[in-house]
């Protein structure tokens, strides 16, 4: 079972030395751009140095030359995940692997299909799509297959379907998960650490229900337990 990644959304590398300091186990931490923008690729080095596995999600979307380019930068970083948006088509996401593997050919790349944050609604109204959001989603999703990546960004409520349309090893990494107790925000596919076990998502994504509780270690304890189907807290 794949320990859940903790999105540290947080600006400061203050923020995090102090988070992070409270764990004392090797985690899976994603770093986002508000992170990595106001601290530079230092950041990742210094996460490495505490021992954790880092997801890179700045979620790259350009012409192929730009991506490749910036992509050949990531490729040397010492990270285990990093992203594209597959709206960007199958050249851009082609250039990118081939930028990326050639200086980390263990890390994963994978594409974001349809964000989290967007509904049913939202995907035909704003973008104009023919297709419903989840036909959508594995549309991306065979894109980012075909162009050689290991996997999507995309929610559990799409997991199963994915992983039905994509070769066995095709990851699906799934953020907009939330306990009952957890209040709703700017999140639209929202689902729980135990559905999307059931729903075989392949990692969850947790940021806020972990960074903003009282007790951070014992919400990643209960979020654990109940993702890996032991002791529900
Ligand atoms: O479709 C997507 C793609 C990325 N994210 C990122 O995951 C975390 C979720 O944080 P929460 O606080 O648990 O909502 C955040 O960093 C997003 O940028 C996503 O939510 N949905």
């Amino acid at each position: 079972m794949n320990t859940p990644i903790i999105a540290l959304d947080f600006r400061e590398y203050e923020t995090v030395k102090e988070f992070l300091g409270q764990f004392d186990e090797k985690l899976f931490v994603k770093v986002g751009l508000e992170l990595y923008l106001s601290n530079g690729p230092k950041i990742v080095e210094e996460i490495r140095q505490m021992g954790h596995d880092i997801f890179l999600d700045l979620k790259l979307y350009d012409i192929p030359n730009t991506v490749g380019k910036a992509m050949e930068g990531i490729g040397r970083l010492d990270i285990q995940m990093t992203n594209v948006h597959a709206q960007g088509g199958t050249a851009m996401m082609k250039r990118a692997v081939e930028s990326f593997k050639d200086g980390n050919p263990d890390g994963k790349l994978i594409a974001v299909t349809q964000l989290t944050s967007m509904s049913d609604e939202m995907v035909a109204r704003e973008q104009q799509s023919v297709l419903t959001l989840t036909e959508s989603v594995v549309h991306y999703s065979a894109l980012a297959q075909n162009a050689g990546l290991d996997g999507v960004v995309a929610s559990p409520l799409e997991a199963e379907i994915i992983h039905e349309k994509t070769h066995s090893d095709f990851l699906t990494v799934t953020p907009g998960i939330r306990l009952e107790e957890d209040s709703n925000d700017d999140q639209v596919r929202v689902v729980t650490p135990e559905d999307a076990k059931k729903m075989k998502s392949d990692y969850i994504v947790v940021g806020r229900s972990i960074t903003q509780a009282e007790n951070p270690v014992d919400k990643y304890n209960k979020i654990k337990s109940i993702w890996e189907g032991s002791t529900v807290g």
